[in-house]
């Protein structure tokens, strides 16, 4: 089984610009990142990491700057037997959680993201391809199936919370002690509540 981990390492998370700066945002990605990967190794995986420029992490990275779908068609084109893929924004992860990914006895086990994205997958069959961005769940149930692959989805609220924009910062900060959550702690975000709701504010 192979398990690769793509990263967008040169401009990553452009929907946090507001909030961090351009290193920052290269440092948030990198401690995310080894959340994802802690969890993942302690799920009993070696990860691969993909990333579009040299990241830091405990891992092995190959660079290559393609795109996400040319990039994971490709891995799927050329990887004989299961492959996995698990996004590098998914700081909540836990071993359990990754352990549930493997769970479904399916052809193609999808990990829903919030808001309409898929933040991992299992892929045990030869036809499945990726068609990410916009609604890419919906479009990876369609291409499952029309290649004939059986399909499950994992209900997982951990794998589902990928942070994408400042107000997914709240639940780094709220279920999470790991590399990311240090980090915001570091460049002095805390908790705050606003009308009702909670938010992350900058010190
Ligand atoms: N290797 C590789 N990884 C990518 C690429 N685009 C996105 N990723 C990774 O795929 C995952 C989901 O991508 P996004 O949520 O769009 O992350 P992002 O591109 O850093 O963020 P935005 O700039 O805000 O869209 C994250 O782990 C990214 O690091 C890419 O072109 N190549
Ligand atoms: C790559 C993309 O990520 P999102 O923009 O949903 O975080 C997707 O999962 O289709």
């Amino acid at each position: 089984m192979r398990l690769v981990v793509p990263v967008s390492g040169s401009d990553p998370k452009t929907r946090l610009s507001s909030v961090f700066t351009p290193d920052e945002r290269r440092e948030f990605t990198e401690a995310m990142l080894a959340d994802v990967l802690a969890a993942v190794g302690a799920a009993g995986h070696s990860p691969e990491v993909v990333a579009t420029a040299p990241v830091a992490c405990d891992a092995p990275v190959t660079v290559d700057d393609r795109g996400l779908d040319p990039l994971v068609n490709g891995l799927l084109a050329e990887t004989d037997g299961e492959l996995a893929v698990v996004m590098a924004d998914l700081p909540l992860l836990t071993p359990p959680t990754v352990e549930g990914l493997f769970e479904p006895d399916a052809d193609v086990v999808l990990a829903p993201g919030l808001g309409g994205g898929t933040n991992a997958f299992v892929c045990r069959h030869p036809g499945f391809r990726v068609d990410y961005h916009g609604a890419s769940i919906r479009d990876h149930r369609r291409i499952a199936r029309e290649t004939g692959a059986t399909v499950a989805e994992v209900d997982s609220r951990r794998l589902a919370t990928d942070i994408d924009e400042p107000g997914d910062l709240v639940e780094v900060m709220l279920h999470s002690d790991g590399a990311a959550a240090d980090w915001l702690d570091d460049a002095g975000c805390d908790l705050a509540v606003d009308n009702g709701r909670v938010t992350v504010e900058r010190a």
